[in-house]
């Protein structure tokens, strides 16, 4: 395998704490500097979009756990990082969360930036489900539909009391009118033998979950070590019922006519006319033809005591 690092250059520590800056608040630089330095680790800071990607793809092959400090963006980044070094196998992914909504550090456990070092330093170790979309890697979510305006309007608040919600929320409440997707999914047999499907109709948003649910409850993360993809259509048609007073958290909660769930390994969403923009982690991708799919438990994380593979046993409210 070929290293972007000489041999020579050997790391200081084999720990790797990729920080970036300007995520969350971006109050936490000092703490997380002094913290690292307290455990001897080392510490690459961003200067802009994408240095995390590389700096994660240059330290994997050289060291055993690549850090990430940031939000969901920058773990995107990080795991990306370390998947085109392929380096995966040998790579243990740490989070440290100075986003603004952490909603995978906190699906996995972590509760904070001294619990994530004390968890990087000795916790336990998980390998899970690593998405795949169109060859990009995501760890939580990958969503159509929601707009990157709606997401950069929305408040730190409302996007950490319901997660991925708060964009749909944010959009449904700004938007003069919808545009609707016109959409065909096809999703794949299950491993059980259950057969393919395809549903073709005009979307809202299209909402595909590896460690992420998008009820907007207690419930947020999903079984993240099954080897699927959960996903959520929600139908153009859903608007009155959105629009309606419904409360969104509810409406997601339970089953609805115009809000399609299954679960499946992998599925292609194909858009008729144009490209639609996709977010991967909160990680912007334009395509007309979207390929998902599962390595399944490829991805080693460092998580916290409160980590749960399967966090309702009960399987709830998704179709093979
Ligand atoms: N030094 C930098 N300057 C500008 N942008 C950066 C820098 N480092 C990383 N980025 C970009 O910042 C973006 C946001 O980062 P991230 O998602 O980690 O934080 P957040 O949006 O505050 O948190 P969350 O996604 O959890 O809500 C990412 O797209 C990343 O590529």
């Amino acid at each position: 395998m070929q290293s972007d690092s000489p041999a020579a250059e050997r790391r200081e520590s084999d720990r790797v704490f990729v920080l970036n800056p300007v995520s969350g608040s971006q109050d936490h630089v000092d703490d997380v500097v002094k913290l690292a330095a307290d455990y001897g680790f080392e510490v690459l800071t961003t200067e802009e979009s994408g240095d995390a990607t590389r700096f994660a793809r240059r330290a994997a092959p050289d060291v055993d756990l690549v850090a990430a400090v940031g939000g969901d963006g920058t773990v995107n980044e990080v795991v990306n990082g370390i998947v085109e070094a392929d380096a995966l196998e040998s790579t243990t992914v740490g989070v440290v969360p100075t986003g603004t909504g952490n909603n995978f550090a906190t699906n996995i456990g972590i509760e904070g930036i001294e619990h994530a070092f004390e968890v990087i330093d000795d916790g336990r170790r998980r390998t899970i489900d690593l998405g795949l979309a169109n060859d990009c890697a995501f760890v939580n979510s990958c969503i159509g539909g929601v707009t990157a305006e709606a997401s950069s309007d929305t408040s730190s608040e409302t996007k950490r009391d319901l997660g991925v919600l708060a964009y749909v929320k944010n959009t449904l409440e700004s938007a003069q009118e919808f545009d609707s997707l016109p959409l065909r999914v096809e999703t794949a047999a299950e491993p059980d033998g259950e057969f393919e499907r395809a549903w073709e109709g005009e979307a809202l948003f299209v909402l595909v979950g590896n460690c992420r649910r998008f009820t907007g409850s207690r419930t947020a993360q999903a079984h993240v070590e099954d080897g699927l993809l959960e996903v959520t259509i929600v139908e153009d048609a859903a608007i009155p019922d959105l629009l309606g007073g419904a409360f969104l958290e509810g409406l997601f909660a339970r089953d609805s006519t115009h809000i399609i769930r299954r679960r499946t390994p992998s599925l292609t969403i194909e858009h008729r006319e144009h490209a639609v923009e996709y977010s991967l982690d909160g990680e912007m991708l334009e395509t007309e033809h979207l390929e998902l799919d599962v390595n399944p438990t490829a991805l080693e994380i460092a998580v916290g005591e409160g980590y749960q593979p399967n966090p309702d046993e009960e399987g709830g409210l998704f179709e093979s």
